[in-house]
Protein backbone atom coordinates (compact mmCIF):
# COMPACT_ATOMS: atom_id res chain seq x y z
CA UNK A 1 0.00 0.00 0.00
CA UNK A 2 1.65 3.54 -0.99
CA UNK A 3 1.21 6.04 1.60
CA UNK A 4 1.19 9.61 1.56
CA UNK A 5 2.65 10.58 5.28
CA UNK A 6 0.37 13.77 5.25
CA UNK A 7 -2.72 11.45 4.70
CA UNK A 8 -2.34 9.56 7.82
CA UNK A 9 -5.10 8.88 10.05
CA UNK A 10 -4.10 8.68 12.95
CA UNK A 11 -0.29 9.45 14.40
CA UNK A 12 1.16 7.92 18.10
CA UNK A 13 3.96 9.51 18.91
CA UNK A 14 6.07 8.06 21.91
CA UNK A 15 3.20 7.39 23.68
CA UNK A 16 3.94 5.89 27.14
CA UNK A 17 1.21 5.13 30.16
CA UNK A 18 1.68 4.55 33.79
CA UNK A 19 -1.09 3.81 36.45
CA UNK A 20 -0.30 5.50 39.32
CA UNK A 21 3.21 5.03 40.53
CA UNK A 22 2.80 1.51 39.49
CA UNK A 23 4.79 -0.01 36.46
CA UNK A 24 4.90 1.43 32.70
CA UNK A 25 1.86 -0.12 30.89
CA UNK A 26 3.10 1.16 27.73
CA UNK A 27 6.52 2.90 26.78
CA UNK A 28 7.35 4.67 24.00
CA UNK A 29 4.26 3.71 21.55
CA UNK A 30 5.12 5.62 18.28
CA UNK A 31 3.32 4.13 14.66
CA UNK A 32 1.22 5.78 12.07
CA UNK A 33 -2.59 4.49 10.64
CA UNK A 34 -3.35 5.51 7.09
CA UNK A 35 -7.56 5.26 5.98
CA UNK A 36 -8.32 1.85 4.71
CA UNK A 37 -5.70 0.58 6.91
CA UNK A 38 -6.11 -2.23 9.74
CA UNK A 39 -3.22 -2.46 11.77
CA UNK A 40 -3.27 -5.62 14.40
CA UNK A 41 -1.58 -5.27 18.08
CA UNK A 42 -0.21 -8.81 19.17
CA UNK A 43 1.30 -9.92 22.14
CA UNK A 44 0.86 -11.57 25.35
CA UNK A 45 -1.20 -10.96 28.04
CA UNK A 46 -0.26 -8.12 30.57
CA UNK A 47 1.60 -6.58 27.37
CA UNK A 48 0.09 -3.45 27.14
CA UNK A 49 -2.23 -4.02 24.61
CA UNK A 50 -5.09 -3.10 26.17
CA UNK A 51 -3.39 0.11 27.45
CA UNK A 52 -2.18 1.21 24.78
CA UNK A 53 -6.04 1.28 22.81
CA UNK A 54 -7.31 2.70 25.63
CA UNK A 55 -4.56 5.50 25.06
CA UNK A 56 -5.83 5.96 21.48
CA UNK A 57 -9.04 6.35 22.18
CA UNK A 58 -8.87 8.44 24.96
CA UNK A 59 -10.13 6.71 27.86
CA UNK A 60 -6.71 6.55 29.35
CA UNK A 61 -4.82 9.90 29.62
CA UNK A 62 -1.29 9.05 28.16
CA UNK A 63 1.40 9.72 30.40
CA UNK A 64 3.92 10.79 28.06
CA UNK A 65 3.10 11.25 24.50
CA UNK A 66 0.48 12.45 21.66
CA UNK A 67 -2.17 10.92 20.14
CA UNK A 68 -3.47 13.11 16.94
CA UNK A 69 -6.25 12.00 14.25
CA UNK A 70 -6.99 14.01 11.41
CA UNK A 71 -11.06 14.60 11.37
CA UNK A 72 -13.39 14.43 8.28
CA UNK A 73 -12.61 18.20 8.12
CA UNK A 74 -8.72 17.94 7.71
CA UNK A 75 -7.83 19.40 10.29
CA UNK A 76 -5.30 17.34 12.59
CA UNK A 77 -6.83 16.61 16.18
CA UNK A 78 -4.93 16.33 19.54
CA UNK A 79 -6.68 13.41 21.13
CA UNK A 80 -6.15 14.53 24.30
CA UNK A 81 -5.64 18.19 24.41
CA UNK A 82 -9.73 18.59 23.41
CA UNK A 83 -11.88 18.67 25.67
CA UNK A 84 -13.77 15.66 27.25
CA UNK A 85 -16.75 17.43 25.51
CA UNK A 86 -15.17 17.32 21.92
CA UNK A 87 -13.56 13.70 22.06
CA UNK A 88 -16.76 12.65 22.98
CA UNK A 89 -18.29 14.16 19.77
CA UNK A 90 -15.54 12.63 17.88
CA UNK A 91 -16.25 9.32 19.75
CA UNK A 92 -20.06 9.05 18.58
CA UNK A 93 -19.12 10.99 15.23
CA UNK A 94 -15.41 9.64 13.87
CA UNK A 95 -15.17 6.36 15.66
CA UNK A 96 -16.46 3.33 16.76
CA UNK A 97 -14.99 0.91 19.95
CA UNK A 98 -15.63 -2.67 19.84
CA UNK A 99 -15.67 -4.28 23.55
CA UNK A 100 -14.23 -7.56 24.31
CA UNK A 101 -17.42 -7.82 25.84
CA UNK A 102 -20.53 -7.17 24.10
CA UNK A 103 -22.33 -6.62 27.39
CA UNK A 104 -19.76 -3.71 27.93
CA UNK A 105 -20.34 -2.05 24.01
CA UNK A 106 -24.63 -2.61 24.24
CA UNK A 107 -26.94 -1.75 26.32
CA UNK A 108 -28.39 -4.81 27.66
CA UNK A 109 -32.11 -2.76 28.70
CA UNK A 110 -32.40 -1.78 24.88
CA UNK A 111 -33.78 -3.97 22.22
CA UNK A 112 -31.38 -5.13 19.09
CA UNK A 113 -33.36 -2.48 16.93
CA UNK A 114 -32.75 0.37 19.55
CA UNK A 115 -29.10 -0.36 20.18
CA UNK A 116 -28.51 0.23 16.67
CA UNK A 117 -30.61 3.23 16.67
CA UNK A 118 -29.30 5.18 19.38
CA UNK A 119 -26.37 6.23 17.89
CA UNK A 120 -27.93 7.34 15.16
CA UNK A 121 -29.94 9.22 16.93
CA UNK A 122 -27.25 10.55 18.84
CA UNK A 123 -26.28 12.21 15.81
CA UNK A 124 -29.75 13.74 15.12
CA UNK A 125 -31.84 11.23 13.76
CA UNK A 126 -35.73 11.62 15.29
CA UNK A 127 -37.56 9.77 12.29
CA UNK A 128 -38.71 6.62 13.73
CA UNK A 129 -39.57 4.75 10.71
CA UNK A 130 -35.60 5.76 9.17
CA UNK A 131 -33.99 4.39 12.38
CA UNK A 132 -35.93 1.22 12.52
CA UNK A 133 -35.20 1.04 8.58
CA UNK A 134 -32.00 1.71 9.26
CA UNK A 135 -31.46 -1.02 12.04
CA UNK A 136 -33.15 -3.51 10.22
CA UNK A 137 -30.38 -2.83 7.22
CA UNK A 138 -27.24 -3.08 9.45
CA UNK A 139 -28.96 -6.36 11.04
CA UNK A 140 -28.84 -8.18 7.91
CA UNK A 141 -25.64 -6.77 7.04
CA UNK A 142 -24.13 -8.34 10.04
CA UNK A 143 -25.98 -11.61 9.65
CA UNK A 144 -28.58 -11.11 12.01
CA UNK A 145 -32.51 -12.59 11.39
CA UNK A 146 -33.86 -8.84 11.21
CA UNK A 147 -37.06 -10.25 12.54
CA UNK A 148 -35.78 -10.40 15.33
CA UNK A 149 -35.12 -6.13 16.06
CA UNK A 150 -37.36 -6.14 19.23
CA UNK A 151 -35.30 -8.92 21.01
CA UNK A 152 -33.29 -7.68 23.92
CA UNK A 153 -29.37 -8.71 23.48
CA UNK A 154 -29.62 -11.16 26.25
CA UNK A 155 -31.84 -13.30 23.89
CA UNK A 156 -28.65 -13.93 21.73
CA UNK A 157 -26.06 -16.00 21.52
CA UNK A 158 -22.22 -14.50 22.36
CA UNK A 159 -21.86 -14.60 18.39
CA UNK A 160 -24.73 -12.62 17.66
CA UNK A 161 -23.87 -10.02 20.61
CA UNK A 162 -20.76 -9.30 19.13
CA UNK A 163 -22.26 -8.72 15.65
CA UNK A 164 -24.85 -6.44 16.84
CA UNK A 165 -22.38 -4.42 19.09
CA UNK A 166 -20.62 -4.11 15.46
CA UNK A 167 -24.09 -3.21 14.32
CA UNK A 168 -24.18 -0.41 16.76
CA UNK A 169 -20.77 1.19 15.96
CA UNK A 170 -20.92 1.18 12.21
CA UNK A 171 -24.30 2.29 11.33
CA UNK A 172 -22.97 5.92 12.03
CA UNK A 173 -20.07 5.23 9.56
CA UNK A 174 -17.20 5.72 11.45
CA UNK A 175 -14.13 6.33 9.82
CA UNK A 176 -12.09 4.61 12.73
CA UNK A 177 -12.71 1.65 14.01
CA UNK A 178 -10.77 0.26 17.76
CA UNK A 179 -11.61 -3.21 18.22
CA UNK A 180 -10.46 -4.87 21.55
CA UNK A 181 -10.05 -9.15 20.89
CA UNK A 182 -13.36 -8.62 19.66
CA UNK A 183 -13.49 -12.74 18.81
CA UNK A 184 -12.17 -14.15 21.76
CA UNK A 185 -14.22 -15.97 24.02
CA UNK A 186 -16.64 -17.38 21.32
CA UNK A 187 -16.62 -21.18 19.65
CA UNK A 188 -13.67 -21.42 17.03
CA UNK A 189 -16.92 -21.83 14.07
CA UNK A 190 -18.13 -18.61 15.71
CA UNK A 191 -14.85 -16.72 15.35
CA UNK A 192 -14.38 -17.69 12.42
CA UNK A 193 -17.95 -16.49 10.50
CA UNK A 194 -17.38 -13.62 12.67
CA UNK A 195 -13.65 -12.81 11.72
CA UNK A 196 -15.12 -13.09 8.06
CA UNK A 197 -17.83 -10.84 8.74
CA UNK A 198 -15.33 -8.49 10.19
CA UNK A 199 -13.01 -8.11 6.97
CA UNK A 200 -15.42 -8.10 4.77
CA UNK A 201 -16.82 -4.77 6.52
CA UNK A 202 -13.72 -3.24 6.88
CA UNK A 203 -12.81 -3.24 3.24
CA UNK A 204 -16.95 -2.76 2.12
CA UNK A 205 -16.72 0.31 4.21
CA UNK A 206 -12.89 1.05 3.49
CA UNK A 207 -12.30 1.28 7.48
CA UNK A 208 -9.28 2.03 9.27
CA UNK A 209 -9.27 -0.32 12.31
CA UNK A 210 -6.82 -1.13 15.26
CA UNK A 211 -7.46 -4.76 16.63
CA UNK A 212 -6.10 -5.80 19.95
CA UNK A 213 -5.81 -9.93 19.66
CA UNK A 214 -3.67 -12.01 21.62
CA UNK A 215 -4.76 -14.51 18.45
CA UNK A 216 -2.17 -14.64 15.82
CA UNK A 217 -4.27 -16.37 13.19
CA UNK A 218 -6.87 -13.13 13.52
CA UNK A 219 -3.76 -10.39 12.95
CA UNK A 220 -3.13 -12.75 10.12
CA UNK A 221 -6.18 -12.54 8.37
CA UNK A 222 -7.17 -8.97 9.02
CA UNK A 223 -4.29 -6.65 9.50
CA UNK A 224 -2.10 -5.51 6.91
CA UNK A 225 0.52 -4.82 9.20
CA UNK A 226 1.26 -6.05 12.78
CA UNK A 227 2.91 -4.27 15.82
CA UNK A 228 4.28 -6.83 18.36
CA UNK A 229 4.36 -5.76 22.00
CA UNK A 230 6.22 -7.24 24.59
CA UNK A 231 6.27 -5.95 28.04
CA UNK A 232 4.99 -2.32 27.46
CA UNK A 233 7.15 -2.23 24.37
CA UNK A 234 6.82 -2.33 21.10
CA UNK A 235 9.52 -5.06 19.67
CA UNK A 236 8.41 -5.66 16.00
CA UNK A 237 6.31 -3.33 13.61
CA UNK A 238 5.81 -4.28 10.05
CA UNK A 239 3.56 -5.39 6.95
CA UNK A 240 1.48 -8.96 8.82
CA UNK A 241 3.18 -11.00 5.89
CA UNK A 242 7.06 -9.91 6.81
CA UNK A 243 6.37 -10.11 10.53
CA UNK A 244 5.09 -13.35 10.70
CA UNK A 245 6.73 -14.80 7.92
CA UNK A 246 10.51 -13.25 8.72
CA UNK A 247 10.06 -12.05 12.40
CA UNK A 248 13.36 -10.13 12.95
CA UNK A 249 12.87 -10.26 17.01
CA UNK A 250 13.47 -12.79 18.91
CA UNK A 251 10.40 -12.16 20.26
CA UNK A 252 8.54 -12.50 17.79
CA UNK A 253 10.65 -15.27 16.59
CA UNK A 254 9.21 -17.20 20.15
CA UNK A 255 5.88 -16.24 19.42
CA UNK A 256 5.82 -17.20 15.86
CA UNK A 257 7.28 -20.78 16.52
CA UNK A 258 4.44 -21.11 19.59
CA UNK A 259 6.94 -21.41 22.21
CA UNK A 260 5.28 -18.80 23.98
CA UNK A 261 1.75 -19.32 24.13
CA UNK A 262 0.50 -15.46 24.02
N1 LIG B 1 -6.37 -0.11 35.76
C1 LIG B 1 -5.14 -0.56 35.96
N2 LIG B 1 -4.47 -0.24 37.10
C2 LIG B 1 -3.20 -0.68 37.34
N3 LIG B 1 -2.52 -1.45 36.47
C3 LIG B 1 -3.13 -1.82 35.34
C4 LIG B 1 -4.47 -1.40 35.02
N4 LIG B 1 -4.80 -1.92 33.80
C5 LIG B 1 -3.73 -2.64 33.38
N5 LIG B 1 -2.73 -2.57 34.30
C6 LIG B 1 -1.40 -3.21 34.17
O1 LIG B 1 -0.80 -2.73 32.97
C7 LIG B 1 -0.12 -3.79 32.29
C8 LIG B 1 -0.66 -3.93 30.90
O2 LIG B 1 -2.00 -4.39 30.95
P1 LIG B 1 -2.94 -4.48 29.66
O3 LIG B 1 -4.30 -4.88 30.11
O4 LIG B 1 -2.80 -3.25 28.87
O5 LIG B 1 -2.26 -5.68 28.86
P2 LIG B 1 -2.87 -6.56 27.70
O6 LIG B 1 -1.73 -6.85 26.78
O7 LIG B 1 -4.05 -5.90 27.12
O8 LIG B 1 -3.27 -7.87 28.46
P3 LIG B 1 -4.62 -8.76 28.36
O9 LIG B 1 -4.55 -9.40 27.02
O10 LIG B 1 -4.47 -9.72 29.48
O11 LIG B 1 -5.76 -7.80 28.52
C9 LIG B 1 -0.28 -5.02 33.15
O12 LIG B 1 0.86 -5.15 33.97
C10 LIG B 1 -1.50 -4.72 33.99
O13 LIG B 1 -1.44 -5.38 35.23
Amino acid sequence: MMHDKAQALLRVQGVGHRFGDGLWAVQDASFELYPGEVLAVVGESGSGKSTLLGCLAGRHTPTRGSVHYRSRDGRWVDVHAIGEAQRRLLARTEWGYVEQQASDGLRMSVSAGGNIGERLMGLGERHFGRLRAEACQWMTRVELDAARIDDLPREFSGGMRQRLQIARNLVTRPRLVLMDEPTSGLDVSVQARLLDLIRLLVARLHLSAIIVTHDLGVARLLAHRTVVMRRGHIVEHGLTDRVFDDPQHEYTQLLVSSVVTP
